[in-house]
């Protein structure tokens, strides 16, 4: 404790915090990689610490960014593997937010340099708990005191720390580094704001400030209200109706197959995403059957055809062949590839036939072009032709215009992606943390032991998602 006063990361005086309250002491512990003496007493005793409470774990996480050095050199001393948490997912390549090796259901402890209310001990948890894994333990170097060791204990995790603020005055006091009314003035602030809260939402990420990116989160239903296009207007309002973020991807072969699948988890779901040039056995009867079947459970079908070709192919194809497909997919997409003509090609009939459409902004495969310029420009054409385009295929949200809905495939419970480059995220995932709007299951209810119950199961972790998001969104003032 004195070395850390010795080398600035105890500092007193007058501080905001990322609360923001004003507190007379304040930690920066980041400094400490500049000493590595300093590093290795914080390794080593945070590890006493752990072993002292008899803590069992499987893998260790540090809380980003301070104590990722630390927990790095605990795992090399000790031997224990560990996991890197980011702080927002990438753009490209796997987009997952836990790096590492882990197995679900694995427990992780948790490592942290300063604890205040837990909020950033709590992220933490949550994205780890968000890929299935167990935490219960955390271990901290400094607690302030301040309530942390209880909102912790309220989500079930058991704080431990190397040094309580009281204690590390009282040693700063016998040292003679600070005088007795500095400790005095700490111990008043530290009685008056002893239980400071959890922020019902995530904090600013630039440190408390007012944000002006942050925009309040709307509901689907007031979505519904802003939209001006016809079928998103209509899918916002039955996300709303129905409780369901859910789309059902039936890749399945034979349509009596997949009339049943429709009938059976219809009522589970907002949309129905088909392929129907898989179908052995497609017929014209089919499509009434379907219609019919979407109409009595209210979700609305989307033909995933992935439209790819120039403007005038493509109106042929959405419109004549075996399959017709305007006649009956209320929402078809298309790949930016062509360019613009590929939207005009097909909004010429489907505008006048009050269909959707929505552009591949990113896709859910391993090593997918659709990245960075070209996920911008898939914005951009979305933008310009907004009486058809309604929305994007992606990865997480691409534009704040809540008009637009945000479609992602490549949702699993427990999977993280199959042998041909498929890439799965959670639910959780998806909605909360990377802001998509529906969630696009196939496999994961289609091989499922029950797919009704398993149904069941994304139609609430969806949801429940995007609940939370929208009671803990909005903590700046807007
Ligand atoms: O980027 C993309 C675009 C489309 N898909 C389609 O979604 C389903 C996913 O099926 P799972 O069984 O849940 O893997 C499938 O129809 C794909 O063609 C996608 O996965 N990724």
């Amino acid at each position: 404790m004195l070395k850390l006063h010795e080398h600035d990361a105890v500092k007193f005086g007058s501080f905001t915090l990322k609360s923001g309250i004003e507190s007379p002491i304040y930690f920066d512990l980041r400094v400490i990689v500049s000493f590595p003496d300093l590093m290795r007493e914080v390794s080593a005793q945070l590890w006493q610490a752990t072993q002292r409470a008899g803590i069992s774990f499987d893998v260790m996480c540090g809380v980003p960014y301070t104590a990722l050095p630390i927990a790095t050199c605990i795992s090399v001393k000790e031997n224990v593997p560990m996991l890197i948490r980011r702080k927002e997912a990438k753009d490209y390549g796997t987009k997952k937010m836990i790096e590492g090796n882990f197995a679900k259901g694995d427990t992780c402890l948790i490592v942290e340099d300063v604890v205040t209310s837990g909020t950033s001990v709590l992220e933490t948890v949550q994205s780890l708990t968000n890929v299935g894994m167990v935490v219960k333990d955390a271990v901290v170097l400094l607690d302030r005191e301040q309530g942390g060791r209880q909102n912790l204990e309220v989500k079930g995790i058991n704080l431990h720390s190397v040094c309580g603020i009281s204690e590390l005055l009282d040693i700063l006091c016998g040292a003679g580094r600070i005088d007795s009314e500095t400790a005095a003035k700490v111990r008043q602030f530290l009685a008056s704001a002893n239980e400071v809260k959890v922020p019902q939402s995530k904090p600013c990420e630039d440190g408390g400030q007012p944000c002006k990116k942050q925009k309040k989160m709307l509901t689907y239903q007031q979505r519904a209200a802003l939209c001006t296009h016809p079928v998103a207007k209509r899918l916002f309002t039955i996300m709303h109706e129905k409780r369901s973020n859910l789309a059902f991807s039936v890749d399945v072969t034979s349509a009596t197959q997949l009339l049943q699948f429709a009938d059976d988890i219809g009522p589970y779901i907002c949309l129905l995403k088909t392929h129907v040039d898989i179908l052995e056995d497609f017929s014209q009867d089919f499509v009434t059957r379907l219609q019919a079947t979407a109409k009595k459970h209210n979700f609305l079908i989307f033909e995933d055809r992935k439209f790819a070709d120039i403007g005038q192919t493509v109106l042929k194809q959405y419109i004549s062949g075996l399959y017709r497909i305007c006649d009956w997919a209320h929402i078809v997409n298309a790949h930016i590839v062509p360019g613009p003509g590929v939207i005009h090609g097909l909004s010429k009939v489907g505008v006048p036939k009050e269909r959707g459409c929505l552009l591949i902004g990113q896709m859910s495969s391993q090593g997918s072009l659709a990245t960075g310029e070209y996920t911008t420009a898939a914005v951009k054409m979305a933008e310009e032709n907004s009486n058809f385009v309604m929305g994007f295929i992606c990865q997480g949200s691409l534009t704040d215009d809540p008009r637009f809905i945000h479609m992602a495939p490549g949702v699993q419970l427990g999977g993280s992606g199959d042998q041909l480059g498929q890439q799965y995220n959670s639910p959780a995932q998806m909605v909360t943390e990377k802001r998509v709007d529906v969630i696009i299951v196939g496999r994961g209810i289609l091989n499922a032991e029950d797919p009704v119950a398993t149904a069941k199961l994304y139609q609430h972790a969806g949801f429940e998602a995007y609940e939370n998001l929208s009671n803990n969104l909005c903590f700046c003032t807007i």
